[in-house]
Formats: C-alpha cells, structure tokens, sequence
C-alpha cells in the first residue's frame, strides 16, 4: 500500500456550515501544514459563485489535494470540479450531517480529521450525474426533498432543526406519482420518496442504501412506496438499524442508468443542496471517476 503525501494544498472553507466556528481551525491547518512542509492556501466560501472562483484557482495552481471544509453541500461544490482530474478530494466534516465522510469512514472528530493532511491514502470512487449535474452522495425526490429546501430557506442549522422540520413536514405530505426506467427495471406508481444512492445514509444516520458500494460501477434508487401512518415508527426503526431494504414498503433498483419521469415535478435535492426540478431526470453513472483521500485502513496502520 502505498501512503500519499501531499505537497500543496488548497482548503475550501464553509463558514456557515453546520453552525460552527472554524476561525480556530485556519490556524490548526497552517500548523499542520507547515510541521509537514506543506504548502497551504484556504479559500472560504461566500454561497455566491464559488464554483468559478474555485475553477480558477485550480487552472492557475498545481494542488495536489482540495479539502472541503464543511457539509455535504460544500463537499459536492469541490468533488465536482475535481471529477475525472488527477487531484484528490479531501474532506473536514464540519456540516449539519456530513452523510459522505461518514460514508467514507472519515473521522468525525476535526483533530483526527485533520490527520488525514499527512497521513492517509487515495482511493477511487463513482459518481453519479442528474440530468449531468453530479452527485456523489444521495439525491432524492419527494419527501426528503421537501424537508431539504424548508431547511435550506430557514434561518437555523443543524441536526436538530432538520429533523423539527421532518417531522412538521411528514403530517402533511402526500405521495407523488413517477415512472422509473432503468436498465434492468421498470417502476411506475405512488412514491413517498426516491432516492438516487451513490452511497448508503444520510448524515443523520438513517441508511436508506445499506448494500450500496461507492466503487462498484452501479447505483441504487431507492423507493419508499405509500405507507399507512401506523408503519411510519417502523420504516425509521429500519432506517436506523441498516435493515430499510427488508420492509414491505421500500423497493431498490439496482443500475448502471435510469430515467425518472417526475410526473408531479416534485422538487428535488442533490447531496443535500436543492435544484431546480424536471420532469425527466437522466442518471448516469460515472464509475471511479473521484480520487477521495481516506484514512490508512488500520491493518496498515
Ligand atoms: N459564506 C457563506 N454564507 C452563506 N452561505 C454560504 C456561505 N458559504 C457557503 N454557503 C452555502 O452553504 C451551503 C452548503 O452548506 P453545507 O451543505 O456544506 O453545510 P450544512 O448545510 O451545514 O451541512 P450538511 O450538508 O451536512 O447538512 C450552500 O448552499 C452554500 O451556498
């Protein structure tokens, strides 16, 4: 095995992200960096046409490694300059939930986190695209969409208002109406949400792919059909306890591409980030396209 050293690194910061300070954290970088001899620029972001200031750094400098710093919407901002290029994606997980560093084992906790700067190793992994936007984590329609875009235009981050949020919005939702074409299945019927999985859970742990491998060419979409209010304590029982793909009411289409026709247009969310919404959705796969930088497995260590 061999480990990665890294010689020049950018850190893309998002202040704002899972409502903590990370003022701290510019200082614990540059240490870090320069105990490793490393060089190291931080960008933070703005929310504001951070992907083209981003695309010109990297067209003017030669990182060899961009942090993202932050949750899964940051991380989606950086992993998708950085498909099909040569330059890993390292990730800081300071968001609401940080679905795709838990995903990936990444440690929590931003001391070890940070450990990953001079210690770690380079793995490849697929991504997704949704109507060519790509998505390296879980996208979905419906329900959970829903729940995503009342979080994002509220005022309060964090766990906790996400799921004040869920459990407001999941009174009132009414299943929608869709057709799945993929290249193994066809779906057409009532879905209380679809998920397009790359990889397995949300950042709040509820695993809505249990079996879903982020390097083995293929996706998942995930249903979850119309269920009687009385199963509702049991789908999040299984969704907590990897056991989701066992209940009656879910169904996994397991593929290489799919059409989605989104008869309703519901809204939808990519990584966690809302887009706008079509009527026809084309997902294709985009196998080991990202390099990510991951902690040393342990029996190298
Ligand atoms: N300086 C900033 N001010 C306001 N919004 C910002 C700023 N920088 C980035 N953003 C916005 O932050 C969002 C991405 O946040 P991110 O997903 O990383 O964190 P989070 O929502 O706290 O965590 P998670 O996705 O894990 O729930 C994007 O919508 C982006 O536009």
């Amino acid at each position: 095995m061999n480990l990665n050293r890294h010689k020049n690194l950018l850190f893309v910061l998002n202040p704002i992200a899972g409502d903590i300070d990370k003022e701290d954290l510019k200082e614990d970088i540059a240490a870090i960096c320069k105990e490793h001899e490393i060089e190291q620029e931080i960008y933070p972001t703005t929310g504001d046409n951070d992907k083209k200031a981003l695309k010109k750094k990297l067209q003017e400098n030669l990182y060899d490694g961009v942090y993202a710093i932050g949750g899964d919407g940051t991380v989606n901002l950086v992993a998708s300059l950085l498909i099909g290029t040569t330059i890993p994606l390292g990730i800081v997980p300071m968001g609401s939930g940080n679905g795709l560093s838990k995903d990936l084992d990444i440690p929590q906790d931003t001391e070890e986190a940070l450990q990953l700067i001079h210690t770690n190793v380079i793995r490849n992994i697929d991504t997704i695209t949704l109507n060519g936007k790509p998505s390296i984590h879980l996208s979905d329609l419906g329900f959970n969409a829903w729940v995503v875009k009342q979080f994002c235009e509220g005022d309060t981050r964090g766990p906790g208002a996400y799921a004040w949020i869920a459990l407001q919005e999941y009174l009132g939702y009414e299943p929608k109406n869709y057709r799945i074409v993929t290249d193994a299945d066809t779906f057409e019927g009532k879905a209380f949400m679809v998920t397009v999985a790359n990889a397995n859970a949300w950042g709040s742990n509820a695993s809505i792919n249990p079996d879903g491998i982020l390097n083995d060419g293929k996706f998942e979409i995930c249903l979850i059909e119309p269920f009687p209010r009385t199963a509702s304590i049991g789908i999040l029982y299984k969704l907590y306890t990897d056991s989701i793909d066992t209940s009656v009411y879910t169904r996994i289409l397991k593929c290489k591409r799919a059409t989605i026709y989104n008869f309703n247009r519901e809204v939808m969310h990519i990584d966690g980030e809302p887009v706008e919404t079509a009527e026809v959705i084309e997902v294709e796969m985009h196998p080991k396209s990202l390099k990510v930088i991951l902690p040393v497995p342990e029996q190298d260590v």
